[in-house]
């Protein structure tokens, strides 16, 4: 078994916690996600020590090793009473283990899920959030993001005590993907522009990253887990997660919303303080910049008569499970809904614990094949209600960007001069399983293909044609370069020389499936938030729609 050392962090470095498998002894599986599994461990070396190791499969993990160095490297920076550190990390093979210490009472998401299905009292939300927020206020003083708060990366041990874990996809501002903007403040200034986080949790800006963002989608992410322990699981979590993104995200929805339609719980409709409503409605705040900073939250009036810790281990951990327990159950549960989502995408039950493994980092959100299917014909009518009208918004950014998900391909359209493309039929555009425009097709059939391509009604707007023929023929381009490299590929295999190289027929086809693979990702992760933008303008367009005719969101 190849290990690879690596420095431990500052903090444990007093502990020497051996950076070898062998020296750990696992004693259980306590949680899994789409690509970590973590154990509980001991430790016989430092005393005996009972440790949590996050094992992550870096074959199969959306982000990449340096994403883990950087979680690993935030986290052994970092040093505050709510902050989780690890003791050390290292690689196994494929794997990279995280070693951390093991906070009893798991996360409060289990807790949840375990003990109160239908959500906290507001005192022990009160603690939770608090201790959560002073976490996030050194964070952000630091100078990082945390990207993805919510309930299942927030840890509780014995007496209470809470800390926030999993910097998976958190981010510096001393990292280069990051915006300066003219602000004069570390805090405020700066504007990160690639996609993180989870569905539920995500703030607006951060699906329009483009846009840049920056700790501000902390706060809406904390709002939104002030939700999740209030009413057990996140607004619209009994929806697949691209669709509650979506309405989520758009200002149809509002606190009050949820609240009178009981949460997640249906039978229920629960009454909370005013502190508790303006506290989320503050993180909440479409605008970034109206959202408080977690130091001003913290001032808040909801937590004036806060609790100590001790108050969330007499009324959180009374007749708990262990948290192997917990997972026993729990676990059982999602492997089971993971088997069962194609056949019962309705089903809340199971959507609520699908999301617990899914995070949205980059393209991989897509890799899961739920509800993302922006071009899907058949959806469409369904979707808008038959109503919706084409995409009104253009911008040159917007305009002929291509987009393949899952085998299918879409393209963004402008709502400029929709009719005089549709006045000159005929473009030879193909490619097998796509769907595209053909050129043996009517006007009127390309129009209607077009509209499947967005799933919208294209008499009410219109397609830039310039925009369409140099989008397609960037495609055609990409087609050329995959049929050549294929065309390779399949002469490699039959065993042909292919040009005057002397590398050997497996370096030769090693270096082809490599810049393939490369090409993929690259495709895969720009496509991701061109996916989010087109599913966005559909779902503001059916919002405008249902709104008008029934003021609802559903
Ligand atoms: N240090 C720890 N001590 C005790 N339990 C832990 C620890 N770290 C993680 N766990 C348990 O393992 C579960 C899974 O953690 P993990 O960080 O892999 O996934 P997640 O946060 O649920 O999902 P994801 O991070 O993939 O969105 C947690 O919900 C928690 O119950």
């Amino acid at each position: 078994m190849a290990v690879h050392h690596e420095e431990p962090t500052s903090t444990s470095r007093k502990l020497h916690f051996p950076l070898d498998s062998s020296a750990y002894q696992i004693l259980g599986e306590i949680g899994s996600g789409v690509s970590a599994v973590v154990y509980k461990a001991l430790c016989p070396s430092v005393n005996s020590a009972v440790v949590a190791i996050k094992s992550i499969d870096l074959d199969r993990s959306r982000s990449d090793f340096d994403a883990f160095r950087r979680e690993t490297k935030t986290m052994s920076l970092l040093s505050h009473p709510n902050i989780l550190s690890a003791h050390c990390s290292f690689t196994v093979d494929r794997r990279l283990w995280v070693v951390m210490p093991f906070m009893s009472a798991g996360s409060i998401q289990s807790v949840i899920s375990s003990s109160f299905p239908n959500g906290m009292s507001e005192p022990c939300i009160a603690v939770i959030l608090k201790e959560t927020l002073n976490a996030l206020s050194y964070l952000h003083d630091q100078g990082h993001l945390h990207r993805d708060i919510k309930a299942s990366n927030i840890l509780m041990d014995s007496d209470g005590s809470v800390k926030l874990a999993d910097f998976g996809v958190s981010a510096s501002v001393y990292e280069p993907n990051y915006l300066n903007s003219n602000s004069s403040s570390k805090t405020s200034s700066f504007r990160l522009t690639d996609v993180a986080g989870t569905p539920y949790w995500m703030a607006p800006e951060v699906v329009h990253s483009h846009n840049g963002y920056g700790c501000k989608a902390d706060i809406w992410s904390l709002g939104i887990t002030a939700l999740e322990l209030a009413h057990g699981g996140p607004p619209l979590s009994h929806l697949p997660p691209s669709k509650s993104l979506l309405l989520r995200i758009t200002k149809r929805f509002n606190f009050s919303d949820y609240e009178t339609r009981g949460g997640t719980d249906k039978n229920k409709s629960k009454k909370f303080s005013k502190s508790f409503k303006d506290l989320v409605g503050l993180c909440l705040d479409q605008d970034p910049n109206k959202r408080p900073s977690a130091e001003k939250l913290l001032k808040h009036s909801f937590f004036k008569n806060c609790k100590g810790v001790d108050f969330l281990a007499k009324n959180l951990l009374n007749g708990l499970p262990s948290v192997e327990e917990r997972f026993r159950v729990l676990g059982g549960v999602l492997s089971k809904n993971d088997e069962d989502e194609d056949e019962d995408d309705d089903d809340d039950e199971s959507a609520r614990a699908r999301v617990r493994n899914r995070r949205i980092s980059g393209w991989n959100f897509n890799e899961d094949g739920l509800d993302l299917h922006p071009v899907f014909p058949t959806e469409s009518g369904s979707d808008s209600g038959g109503n919706s009208v084409f995409p009104t918004e253009s911008s040159s950014e917007s305009v002929g960007k291509m987009v393949r998900f899952s085998g299918e391909t879409i393209i963004r359209l402008s709502s400029e001069s929709h009719e005089s493309f549709l006045s000159s039929p005929g473009r030879v555009v193909e490619e097998e399983g796509a769907h595209l425009v053909r050129g043996d097709e009517s006007g009127e059939s390309m129009e209607s293909n077009l509209s499947s391509l967005v799933g919208v009604d294209s008499n009410a707007g219109g397609v830039d044609r310039e925009a369409m023929v140099s989008g397609l023929t960037a495609f055609m381009r990409s087609l050329d370069e995959q049929r050549s490299n294929v065309v390779t590929l399949i002469g490699l295999l039959r065993g042909e020389e292919v040009g005057e190289v002397m590398l050997s027929r497996e370096e030769q086809m090693g270096q082809v499936i490599e810049r393939m693979r490369v090409e993929l990702e690259n495709e895969r992760e720009r496509n991701f938030q061109l996916e989010m933008e087109l599913e966005f303008l559909r779902i503001q367009i059916s919002g405008a729609y249902t709104t008008t005719s029934a003021g609802s969101i559903d």
